[in-house]
C-alpha cells in the first residue's frame, strides 16, 4: 500500500524542517506534501529543501483548505496526516498510526499524545478527536463534503464523517509526543486570541457535524 503524508503548515519554520526528515524517512511514506498555507516566513523554502513537495497557497485560507488541498492531489491507498508544529515526532510514532490501516486493523487511526507535556497531553486526553495526527485510507475520502470551509473544524467534520460512514476508528497512544503550544508560537496574548478563534472555528462545526 502506498502512502502519502499531507502535513498543513501556517507559518512553521522552526519545525517544519524536522517533522518533513522524519517523514522522509520512514519507508513505508512514498510520498510527503506540504501545503503551506500563506506562510509568510520560510515555512516553503525548508520544506522543499528537506525534500517535500510544497503547494503555496496565495493566502492563509485554514486548516481545512490546506488539508483538503492535500486530499485532491494526494495519490496511494493511505493519506498520513500529521501537524507541521510536532515535537519529539519519531518513526515508531509514524508506524503506530500506519500499520494498523495497513494490516487493516482498522481504516483511520487517530493519534493521542500521552507521556509528553502535561499540558498537551491533557488537552489531547479531553478532546482526542481533535487530533491532528491520522491515517486513513484515501478511498474512504472520496465522497467526504469539501473541508475546505472549516478552519479547525477539520478533524470534527472528519470523525464526524467516519462516525456516519461506519468508518472503524483506532485511537493509538503517541508516547511523548508533543506540539508547539499557540502560546509559545505568538505570545500570551495573541496565542490565547488564536486559540478562542480556533475553538469558535470548532464550534461552527459543530451543528453541521455534531459528535455522537
Ligand atoms: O490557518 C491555519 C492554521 C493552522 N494550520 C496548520 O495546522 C496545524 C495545526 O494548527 P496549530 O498548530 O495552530 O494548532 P495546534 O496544533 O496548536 O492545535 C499546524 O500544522 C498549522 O501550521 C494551517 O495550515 N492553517
Ligand atoms: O490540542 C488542542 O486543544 C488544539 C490546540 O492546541 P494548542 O493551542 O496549539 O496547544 O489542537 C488540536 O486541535 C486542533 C483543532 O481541531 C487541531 O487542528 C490540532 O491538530 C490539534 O492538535
Amino acid at each position: 500500500m502506498s502512502v502519502t503524508a499531507v502535513i498543513p503548515a501556517y507559518n512553521e519554520e522552526e519545525t517544519i524542517g524536522e517533522v518533513v526528515s522524519k517523514v522522509k524517512a520512514h519507508k513505508l511514506v512514498n510520498n510527503v506534501i506540504v501545503i503551506s498555507d500563506g506562510s509568510e516566513d520560510n515555512t516553503a523554502a525548508i520544506a522543499r529543501d528537506t525534500g517535500a513537495e510544497v503547494i503555496e497557497l496565495e493566502s492563509n485560507l485554514g486548516k481545512g483548505a490546506a488539508i483538503q488541498t492535500g486530499i485532491d492531489i494526494a495519490k496511494g491507498d493511505i493519506i498520513l496526516f500529521l501537524d507541521a508544529d510536532l515535537l519529539r515526532l519519531t518513526l515508531e510514532h509514524i508506524d503506530q498510526l500506519l500499520l494498523p490501516v495497513i494490516n487493516q486493523e482498522a481504516e483511520m487511526t487517530v493519534g493521542v499524545f500521552t507521556a509528553g507535556r502535561f499540558t498537551t497531553d491533557l488537552a489531547q486526553k479531553i478532546t482526542p478527536f481533535l487530533s491532528g495526527q491520522r491515517a486513513v485510507k484515501s478511498k474512504l475520502l472520496d465522497d467526504i463534503a469539501s473541508l475546505e470551509m472549516t478552519q479547525f473544524g477539520v478533524e470534527i467534520a472528519l470523525t464526524q464523517y467516519a462516525k456516519e460512514n461506519n468508518i472503524k476508528i483506532k485511537e493509538v497512544e503517541l508516547q511523548d509526543l508533543t506540539h508547539v503550544m499557540k502560546e509559545e508560537k505568538l505570545g500570551v496574548f495573541k496565542g490565547l486570541r488564536a486559540r478562542l478563534k480556533m475553538y469558535w472555528e470548532i464550534i461552527k462545526n459543530l451543528p453541521r457535524n455534531k459528535i455522537k
